[in-house]
């Protein structure tokens, strides 16, 4: 694979380096791959932060943690922020210490009698650098108690709110980003905790160092100024390099990851095989490799040299301080022993801003993402399903569809150019009398499991109702409706645990007992199921852990059928039962069904099989969201009943069962 012409490196190094895409990405993916996520859009915020605005929004990074910390351990909160200013006071305390013991030592007369006069100073220091030593302790085993504790805080708010909201809500592509980039917020919590700890303690000493130089010598102050700018613009700088270089990296890494993740996934296995993918994905790989590497080589260089100009810089304005303190001690402005401790201040103030610029870059990344879960929180609370509502009466005797319109939330494909979609329900009437079996049919994307879903509460209708009797399901408690509904539909979810868990999850609240087990698998021929597994019904269900077995989809679709009975609700939604089951299994659902509904039970079925629609009660059919005819069997088959749609569809299908002979 050839390279295309590498870009001219950028003129400012701050600059995120120019696009280097090889003809692979560009072959492969269209370009770089980047990932439509959340989370992608803090990309390079660390480039975005210089150093003015940094310390612009550092009380604001130090609040956010704060609250966190606040919320999760108030007692931890405490000792971190108390050992925190104690150590502040105890590196002022022994600066003036190490003054004292200079100016003790600096004085004329013999070495014991000088000794000895700086013992108490040498106290105090050694006192001073131990109170410091155990409140770092303090702090750390603070941060350590603080870090575990605030991320299990955000992580149950997060998936505490998640769980609440509206089906709509995780649906919804801002939505999902949000919920993405949010995600990611818990760790981002943890990790707030100890760099705004080290920026506080970085902030503490650079403080307590300015502050013992105003009280030694008011010119002083420049002096740390002139020492620690250079010095802070270089860590900064580093920094940010070490940035560019993995935000470039990465995408590459990525990509190549991708590939190498094709190249061992099972689905893709038969036909890497069967059409000899393997050398063609190893080349792609092996040319994004190389591409990877170069860039990695050009970053490297470029902050040795971005090093080498911050530590020439740092050298001068060194020179510059120890000749400006010279100068001082040549006219007699200050005293050596002054002069000495400025020196050892200056180091600890310069080396403490270091770390700030560092940490704060990090902790301003981090805050994003902590932003973001907030967000997320306050958008969950106001897209979460309702609480409470109007009792559903004890006995209904039908739920009815009025005039009941239905969209779907459309996202634009490109931003600014709405997509007009006609809705997925439009006017619809329709009602289910309890106790009876209705048929839902027509073409695909008609409408049918949409309707289902609003049954179900799972939507609720732009206009029109949904009446429980007289009772508006929009007003009701949610939590009623869903109660006296059992979902099976086409892609109910294969949870990976045992077979006793995925049947018995459809009532978690039940006690689960082996006899009421076996009652629902038998239901649905799952009893065949579970007698083949190698643990019985404590067998894992799942690829890809220890223990775990696989089952056909056939077989996974009796165990949701037993889990729908096990739930015992008075409505059963059935959405194509056996699009997966063999013919005997089929033949065997529906002949349940029909006994369900002998024994009272209200089934709402939808179904392609139009044959196993003959017995039901009523039959509704639908097309492009809108219900065109509606009626028991008997008289939609009629010819020249209604608009005939049934008729035509159930013959065309009949008549791809019979013999060709017989046609
Ligand atoms: N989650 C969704 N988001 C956006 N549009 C959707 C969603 N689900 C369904 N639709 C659209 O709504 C319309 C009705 O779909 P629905 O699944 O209700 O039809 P259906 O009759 O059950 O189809 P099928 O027989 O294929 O299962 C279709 O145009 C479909 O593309």
């Amino acid at each position: 694979m050839t390279r295309r012409k590498r870009q001219e490196a950028p003129e400012n190094p701050d600059v995120l380096a120019p696009e280097e895409v090889s003809d692979s990405e560009r072959l492969l993916f269209g370009g770089p791959l980047r990932y439509d996520m959340g989370w992608n859009k803090h990309d390079g915020s660390f480039l975005e932060l210089g150093l003015r605005a940094m310390i612009r929004r550092l009380p604001q990074l130090v609040a956010t943690t704060v609250r966190l910390a606040h919320r999760a351990d108030p007692r931890a909160l405490r000792v971190v922020a108390l050992a925190e200013a104690g150590r502040g006071v105890a590196q002022a305390v022994g600066l003036v210490a190490v003054n004292w013991v200079l100016s003790r030592l600096l004085v004329p007369g013999g070495t014991a009698e000088r000794l000895t006069g700086a013992a108490p100073a040498l106290a105090l220091v050694a006192g001073a650098a131990l109170t410091g030593a155990l409140l770092r302790s303090a702090s750390t085993a603070g941060t350590g108690k603080l870090e575990p504790t605030v991320e299990r805080a955000a992580t149950e708010m997060y998936l505490e709110r998640v769980a609440r909201v509206e089906l709509a809500a995780v649906e919804d592509d801002e939505f999902h980003k949000l919920l993405d980039s949010a995600s990611w917020g818990a760790a981002s919590a943890r990790r707030m905790i100890n760099f705004c700890s080290s920026v506080v303690n970085a902030l503490i000493s650079l403080v307590a160092a300015a502050g013992v130089l105003t009280v030694l010598h008011p010119g002083l102050l420049p002096l740390l100024a002139l020492m620690t700018l250079p010095s802070a613009w270089s860590a900064l700088t580093i920094a940010r390099r070490r940035y560019i270089s993995f935000h470039n990296w990465v995408q590459h890494a990525r990509a190549g990851q991708l590939l190498g993740r094709l190249l061992i996934e099972t689905q893709a296995a038969p036909e890497v095989r069967v059409h000899d993918l393997g050398p063609f994905l190893l080349g792609h790989f092996r040319a994004m490799a190389e591409n990877g590497e170069r860039e990695q080589t050009r970053l490297a260089r470029l902050a040795a040299r971005t090093g080498l100009v911050a530590s020439a810089w740092t050298g001068v304005a060194t020179a510059a301080t120890y000749g400006a303190l010279g100068a001082l001690l040549w006219s007699g402005a200050m005293a050596l022993s002054v002069a000495g401790t400025a020196v050892i201040a200056i180091r600890s103030g310069s080396s403490a801003l270091d770390r700030l610029v560092v940490q704060l870059g990090y902790l301003h990344e981090e805050a994003l993402f902590v932003a973001d879960l907030e967000r997320l929180c306050a958008e969950a609370d106001r897209r979460v399903i309702p609480p409470g509502g109007r009792d559903l009466p004890e006995r209904v005797e039908a739920i009815r569809f009025e005039k009941v319109t239905f969209s779907y939330p459309v996202t634009a494909a490109e931003p600014g150019t709405p997509l007009v979609k006609p809705p997925a329900l439009c006017e619809v009437d329709v009602t289910i009398p309890v106790g009876r079996v209705v048929a839902l049919v027509g073409r695909n994307g008609s409408g049918k499991t949409t309707l289902a879903k609003l049954l179900c509460g799972l939507y609720t209708p732009d206009s029109g109702r949904i009446r429980w009797d007289d009772v508006d399901a929009a007003e009701a408690d949610r939590r009623q409706i869903t109660d006296r509904i059992a979902l099976v539909s086409q892609d109910a979810y294969r949870w990976p645990f045992t077979a006793r868990v995925n049947v018995g999850i459809g009532r978690p609240d039940a006690f689960l007992t082996d006899e009421r087990l076996d009652a629902a698998a038998r239901y649905s021929g799952a009893d065949e199921v579970v007698a083949g597994l190698p643990r019985g019904w404590d067998t894992l269900l799942g690829r890809g852990y220890k223990g775990g077995h696989e089952i056909s989809g056939g077989q996974w679709q009796r165990l949701q059928l037993s889990r729908a009975q096990y739930r015992d609700a008075r409505i059963l939604i059935v959405d194509e039962p056996t699009s997966a089951l063999d013919a005997q299994a089929e033949q065997r659902v529906f002949d349940l069904i029909r006994e369900l509904a002998a024994d009272g039970q209200t089934v709402v079925l939808i179904t392609h099989r139009l044959h196993s629609v003959r017995h039901a009660d009523v039959i509704y059919v639908l097309d492009r969201g809108r219900v065109v005819e509606h009626g028991a069997f008997a008289d939609l088959m009629r010819p020249g009943a209604g608009t005939g749609d049934f008729r035509e569809m159930y013959l065309l299908q009949s008549r791809q069962y019979q013999h060709p002979e017989h046609n």
